[in-house]
């Protein structure tokens, strides 16, 4: 479904890569969670995936398709098999929740019999109905990531890549969302999530993939948030009476040092 070979991003006027040789492949219904520290690549790998960043070396391949081979003529084609979200939802101040999930489809010609079955449908998948006629700034901001959703699904993506979607949200609002994420994955798209969020990743236990300095340092199934960035700050963390959740102190054993 997604998969990276050698794949090296090194953005214009840097030095340091921004990946650096990651091969990886994602199989069609995985839940993955990316995980690593502020500038470790995450977002970067998601651009390359959406082929909003193209790879300085190395080939990325999605949905069957080399994203080097597709021309620029293309991408638009190429994206409507995908849904992004994103951690400051982006979504148009003046247009209504219904406007705002419709315009995706607006834009790809859609015809408005459609629209009027398709949009109705994604923000009961989301748990809206009945607001389709507010602005953003009439929703909390819970409601607001939920639209954002909606606008993701509406097209039926085969895959939905989301950067830090309960970055802004408070714990119980996160954990609704991530219901719903849960429930978006059960129902067969392949779901990317680069996230912060320790306790997400720890209750959910699904592939978790660490990223540091460009570099995969982790890529386990059923793993928890517990990153190798600094194993002696971990450490400590994990001692009796931190506060830090039980496992805190397994840093270094399973997978630890082997990256991919
Ligand atoms: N457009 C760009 N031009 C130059 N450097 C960039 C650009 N985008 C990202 N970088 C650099 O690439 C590295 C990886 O950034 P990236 O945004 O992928 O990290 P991240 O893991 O998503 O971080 P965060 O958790 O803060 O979102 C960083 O050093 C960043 O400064």
């Amino acid at each position: 479904m997604i998969r990276f070979e050698e794949v090296t991003k090194v953005y214009r006027g840097t030095a340091r890569p921004a990946l650096n040789g990651v091969s990886l492949e994602i199989l069609s219904g995985e839940f993955v969670f990316l995980v690593g520290a502020s500038g470790s690549g995450k977002s970067t790998f998601l651009r390359l995936v959406l082929k909003e960043e193209k790879p300085t070396s190395g080939s990325i391949h999605v949905l069957g398709q080399d994203l080097g081979a597709i021309s620029s003529r293309k991408v638009p084609y190429f994206r409507r098999n995908l849904g992004v979200v994103f951690q400051d939802f982006r979504l148009l101040p003046n247009k209504t929740v219904f406007a705002n999930v419709a315009f995706t489809l607006q834009v790809i010609g859609k015809s408005k019999g459609f629209i009027h079955e398709a949009v109705p449908d994604a923000l009961r998948t989301v748990g809206l109905e009945g607001k389709e006629g507010r602005f953003p700034h009439e929703l909390s901001g819970g409601e607001q990531q939920r639209v954002a959703i909606a606008r993701a699904l509406v097209n039926k993506p085969a895959i939905m890549l989301a950067d830090e979607p309960t970055g802004n949200l408070d714990p119980a609002t996160s954990a609704g969302i991530m219901t719903l994420l849960e429930r978006i994955n059960a129902n067969g798209t392949t779901v990317i999530m680069a996230t912060h969020d320790a306790g997400i990743v720890d209750r959910l236990q699904r592939r978790v993939i660490e990223v540091i300095g460009g570099r995969i340092v982790r890529d386990e199934r059923g793993g928890g948030y517990q990153t190798q960035a600094n194993p002696i700050l971990s450490q400590n963390f994990g001692m009796p009476g931190s506060g830090a959740p039980a496992g805190a102190t397994t840093v270094g054993s399973s997978t630890a040092g082997e990256p991919r």
